[in-house]
């Protein structure tokens, strides 16, 4: 099922609008990147794909079953290892209580080896490095086993090395699950390396005012990426200076 946005507006009590006449339609299995300013709204609008808040005005199509959320913090429970986040993950995804216990241990198993980290299962959060923790807060998410799935600055905490690392890693995981992906960044290259499509948010009021295709020629052309990077920097600027005048 596509996700819809038609004519979608948010304003918080009496305020000026933060989001207004948001259109955009992302089809199931698509991959794509949200680029804005700080404080155009981006994070609003997520929390409405994910039925955290309501929009205002507009129409919404989101798939029934809700969706999946991760952030820039890993927001891990500490008490617990890693096993032990993505199995409550698990129990909690589970409304009819059909899992086993054995059933969770194992499938949180086979989410650890998905995100490369079947060798760091009983270790709890303090003990892993920002990246690894990230690792296991997508497994989390994919725990949650909705075909949907937000991500608001997932790698933005992480050394550029491991972002890299988990650019790779995201890119392999998509292909493999099929997810729909809204992937909330300020990072125009990240964008570009991950989005099959760009949109770009404008600020006060958050609109969608560009969007870009990211064709398979930019992925294997490092020089046509960096033109695209080149374009897309330049159009967030303008909105930038827009909004400080
Ligand atoms: N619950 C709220 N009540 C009132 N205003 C809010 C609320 N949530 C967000 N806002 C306002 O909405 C605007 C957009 O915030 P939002 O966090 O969605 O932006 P953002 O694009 O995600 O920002 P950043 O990139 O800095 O994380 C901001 O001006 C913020 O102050």
């Amino acid at each position: 099922m596509p996700v819809v946005l038609e004519h979608l507006g948010k304003r918080f009590g009496d305020g000026a609008p933060v989001l207004d006449d948001v259109n955009a339609t992302i089809q199931q299995g698509e991959f794509v990147a949200l680029l804005g300013a700080s404080g155009c709204g981006k994070s609003t609008l997520l929390n409405i794909l994910a039925g955290l808040d309501q929009p205002t005005s507009g129409a919404l199509e989101v798939p029934s079953d809700g969706a999946a959320f991760m952030f820039q913090d890993s927001a891990l429970f500490p008490w617990l290892t890693a096993r032990g986040n993505i199995e409550l993950a698990l129990k909690l995804a589970d409304k009819s209580g059909s899992l086993s216990k054995a059933s969770r241990a194992a499938r949180a198993g086979e989410l650890l080896d998905l995100v490369h980290l079947g060798g760091a299962g009983d270790k709890r959060p303090h003990e892993l490095s920002g990246g690894m923790r990230q690792r296991v807060a997508l497994a989390r998410a994919l725990a949650q086993d909705r075909q949907l799935l937000l991500m608001d600055e997932p790698f933005a905490a992480l050394d550029a090395i491991t972002r890299d690392l988990l650019h790779d890693e995201l890119e392999r995981i998509w292909k493999e699950t099929g997810r729909t992906i809204v992937f909330v960044t300020h990072n125009v290259r990240e964008a570009v390396r991950l989005g099959q499509r760009v949109l770009l948010l404008s600020s006060r009021p958050g609109r969608v005012v560009a969007e870009w295709n990211v064709t398979e020629e930019h992925r294997t052309d490092a020089g046509r990426a960096g033109e695209l990077t080149g374009t897309i920097t330049r159009r967030l600027r303008e909105e930038i200076r827009r909004h400080a005048n």
